[in-house]
């Protein structure tokens, strides 16, 4: 589990590794343990890859899931249960990714109670929020995300730094656009406040982590933005030699 004054470097595999994959995981092991005063360090590969994940990770990487189900078991064919990703040794899942929420039709409802569920085996949620680029243009980027991340969260926090949140700009996912460092500051100071406003003085230690095609070379202005309290990196994360890349930048 993280302290906000220690950055949180998520990686997001989506759907992409075998097994052969996990040489990859070994090789992030062995090196992140240099930046654990800096940083947390996250590997969310898919589902199929989480327990040989976690017989790799040792101490100083943390295994995630990309999803869970707000149900604690039952008939829904295909998903997977907060408590099977702790079962494991996973420590955090993903919640409402766009890809989840665009392809699954995920709604704010529905991440809230995935969050709530992961909270309930005390898993660390990362909830995703972000904007199209047709909202961004019109200008309701900043009002879009406060409101899916006002109504996307749990209702209270029972302690400090229970949940993290990611700020992924839709239009930079996989695009190779990242969002100017002033915009991410704008939105991040603007989440801060969103949630300040649920969670009181706890709000400031939430985690706000941006993520849009953040790789070695952009990763230092980026980390280094107000607010900015991590990453999450999809296709950066797939190899080691990246991955530690943006972790050099902290
Ligand atoms: O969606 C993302 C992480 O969850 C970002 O993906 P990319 O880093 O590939 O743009």
């Amino acid at each position: 589990m993280t302290q906000k004054n220690k950055k949180l470097i998520a990686g997001n595999w989506k759907m992409n590794g075998l097994q052969a994959s996990l040489k990859e995981i070994e090789l992030i092991a062995a090196k992140v343990g240099h930046y654990a005063d800096k940083g947390t360090f996250l590997i969310c590969p898919p589902a199929t890859l989480l327990p040989g994940a976690k017989a790799l990770a040792g101490d100083d990487l943390n295994i995630g899931a990309q999803d869970c189900h707000s149900e604690k078991n039952g008939a829904y064919t295909g998903d997977i249960s907060a408590e099977m990703i702790a079962e494991i040794g996973g420590s955090f899942v993903i919640v409402g990714h766009s890809e989840r929420r665009e392809g699954h039709h995920e709604s704010n409802e529905a991440v809230k109670a995935k969050a709530e569920a992961a909270l309930g085996q005390g898993l660390k949620p990362i909830v995703c929020c972000g904007e199209t680029l047709q909202q961004r243009e019109k200008g309701e980027a900043i009002g879009f995300v406060t409101q899916q991340i006002a109504d996307s969260t749990p209702d209270s926090l029972s302690k400090d730094g229970e949940i993290a949140i990611a700020y992924e700009p839709i239009w930079a996912i996989g695009t190779g656009k990242t969002a100017s460092v002033d915009d991410v500051a704008e939105m991040h100071v603007a989440l801060r406040k969103t949630l300040v406003d649920k969670y009181g003085e706890r709000g400031n230690t939430v985690e706000i982590l941006y993520g849009g095609s953040v790789k070695p070379e952009n990763a230092n202005a980026l980390l280094h933005t107000q607010d900015v309290d991590g990453a999450l990196v999809g296709g950066a994360s797939l190899k080691a030699d990246s991955f530690l890349g943006i972790v050099a930048a902290l």
